[in-house]
């Protein structure tokens, strides 16, 4: 057993890292013979499998760290998954997820065996040339599962093998440790890193905008809110105090009061999938609800009709209310704006039409994954980026902060000022570091408060084309392979002339299949007029993956 942090310390400084490899196999040998793969949101498997990848991913920390020359944060988390899983996630300095052309070194890491973990060490260090001598930071974050705080242990040791120092913020939303960790490398100027530091932003900013007139016209001033039994609801209670009357956050779905189990019939991820209203949320007609997932980075707004049918407002239309509203206030202040929206190929058809056709805001396509979104809005200078699923933020450029701010300064008229003003805490109350479901939920209720609109009012712009997500399990998911921003499949060959074929006998038809990322399965997505015809055609198509690509297990059903 190794148990001097100093000869380590001195061994890594000594470019020895045999033992880091001692340190592996005495205390996080890789108990696991399948390969792991960094996918869409990092590793994630049963909890009971990822000890060594956390040690590992915690090595390769402090090697990121080293290497980008700032902190870097590392979010223990399985987001919207069953609570016996967990996972791991890299973050960038500026709060934005691992790099891409690191991922493949982070699966080369976890998969390594322990003897080989020192070889792949010097390989890195050598090829990127990255400075061991470095004292760095590495931020760790983890939800509410049982499992994460051993694999925050696992994680940690990682670090200090390396002689990184971890800091541990104990539970945190994956959006906090993202806001964290921009902070720490913006030296403060983004925020303070501190969870104090993170509500008083937000909520200053939300209560300058809201003012003092709390109900206005159709919108009045209570949400109904589920915290899927996870940090979510934890963390709500904070912003409520913070909050006091401002906004009125009846909390649900709360695991303290013991009643559920993590996103179990509950949270963003069920409302959206399901399509249906979440246990544990009272029933009341027309009452404006929103769900957050299990690390609190997805958003889902619903609410129930007199016939107790639940309308769906999803990532969609969070993004097209939020990009409404940004181009009104940036009209205000009389600048001159590019600004876009990013969106997937799951983006309702209905929703892409009325951007492009009614808000004349430009579109443009993104891979799943926020990551890609993400990268893609960075080009607009402001970029609103949504999934469907309700992972989305806002990001404004640097440049066009400072066009800003001397625009207020140079301007003599009053308007003006006022609606640069409010555009400055705008930002202030988004964290544009990432999707943040709660600072996102600020948002929607400012933008429905200023328009005096109830949660019908906004679902009125535009009618959905109904929809249906299919999963199909095939022998081999790497078969399938796309093109386009995933909406036309190139491999296996055929498969996208016979999706054509079928698309073209349905209304208003749409469809594309992808491998999932972040599951061993393929994904299937339809749209058509009407949900009858909708169900058809994901179907049909399911059907043809399964025919095309090689189906394994029973044949896809509705
Ligand atoms: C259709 C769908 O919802 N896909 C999700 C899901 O990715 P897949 O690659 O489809 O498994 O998980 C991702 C990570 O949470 C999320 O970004 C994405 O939107
Ligand atoms: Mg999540």
């Amino acid at each position: 057993m190794i148990r001097s942090q100093a000869a380590l310390k001195m061994a890594n400084n000594n470019h020895n890292y045999k033992t880091v490899y001692a340190f592996a196999r005495e205390m996080h040998p890789k108990t696991e013979k399948f390969d792991v793969q960094y996918g869409t949101a990092g590793f994630r498997a049963k909890a009971s499998t990822l000890g060594y990848v956390m040690y590992r991913m915690g090595l390769l920390a402090v090697l990121r760290a080293r290497y980008k020359k700032g902190c870097i944060g590392v979010m223990i988390t399985a987001s919207h998954n069953p609570e016996p899983d967990n996972g791991v996630k890299l973050i960038d300095p500026c709060g934005e997820m691992l790099e891409q052309s690191w991922e493949k070194w982070a699966t080369k890491f976890a998969n390594v065996g322990d003897d080989q973990l020192e070889e792949v060490i010097n390989e890195i260090v050598t090829q990127l040339n990255i400075e061991m001598t470095q004292r760095v930071e590495i931020l760790v974050g983890k939800d509410t599962r049982p499992s994460s705080p051993s694999l925050a242990k696992a994680l940690c040791d990682g670090i200090l093998a390396l002689s990184g120092k971890p800091i541990d913020y104990g539970i945190v939303t994956t959006p906090q440790l993202h806001y964290f960790v921009y902070c720490r490398n913006s030296r403060h100027e983004y925020g303070l890193p501190t969870e104090e530091g993170y509500y008083r932003k937000l909520c200053n900013a939300f209560k300058k905008l809201r003012g003092q007139k709390f109900d206005v016209g159709n919108y009045s001033n209570e949400v109904f809110y589920d915290g899927a039994n996870g940090v979510g609801a934890k963390k709500i209670k904070y912003f409520q105090e913070c909050l006091g009357d401002s906004l009125k956050i009846g909390m649900y779905n709360d695991e303290l009061i013991g009643t559920g189990k993590l996103n179990y019939m509950c949270g963003a991820d069920y409302v959206k999938t399901t399509q249906s209203f979440p246990h544990g949320v009272p029933q009341e007609i027309n009452q404006r609800c929103c769900s957050v997932d299990g690390d609190a980075d997805r958003l889902m707004y619903y609410y129930l009709d007199e016939d107790k049918k639940c309308h769906l407002l999803d990532g969609d239309r969070i993004a097209i209310l939020i990009a409404e509203y940004l181009k009104e206030v940036v009209e205000s202040t009389g600048l001159e704006v590019d600004l876009g929206l990013v969106q997937t190929a799951y983006a309702n058809g209905a929703s892409t039409k009325y951007i492009t056709k009614k808000l004349k805001v430009p579109v443009s396509f993104a891979c799943t994954g926020v990551k890609y979104l993400h990268h893609q809005a960075l080009k607009f200078e402001i970029g609103v980026y949504f999934e469907a699923n309700g992972h989305g933020t806002v990001i404004f450029k640097k440049e066009f902060k400072e066009k800003l701010r001397s625009a207020l300064k140079d301007s003599s008229s009053d308007e003006v000022k006022s609606a640069i003003e409010k555009l400055l805490v705008v930002i202030d109350l988004v964290n544009e570091t990432v999707g943040d479901a709660i600072s996102d939920m600020l948002l929607v209720e400012t933008i429905l408060h200023s328009k005096g609109w109830s949660v019908q009012d906004w679902e009125g712009a535009y009618t959905d084309l109904p929809n249906r997500l299919m999963k199909v399990s095939v022998k081999d998911r790497a078969k399938i392979q796309t093109t386009d921003a995933e909406r036309r499949c190139v491999k296996p060959d055929g498969l996208q002339d016979a999706i054509d074929a079928i698309v073209d006998k349905y209304n208003a038809g749409r469809s594309f299949v992808r491998p999932s990322g972040t599951e061993d399965l393929v994904r299937v997505y339809a749209e058509a007029s009407t949900r009858e015809e909708a169900d058809q055609l994901a179907l049909e198509i399911a059907l043809k993956v399964y025919e095309m690509a090689g189906g394994i297990g029973p044949e896809p059903t509705l």
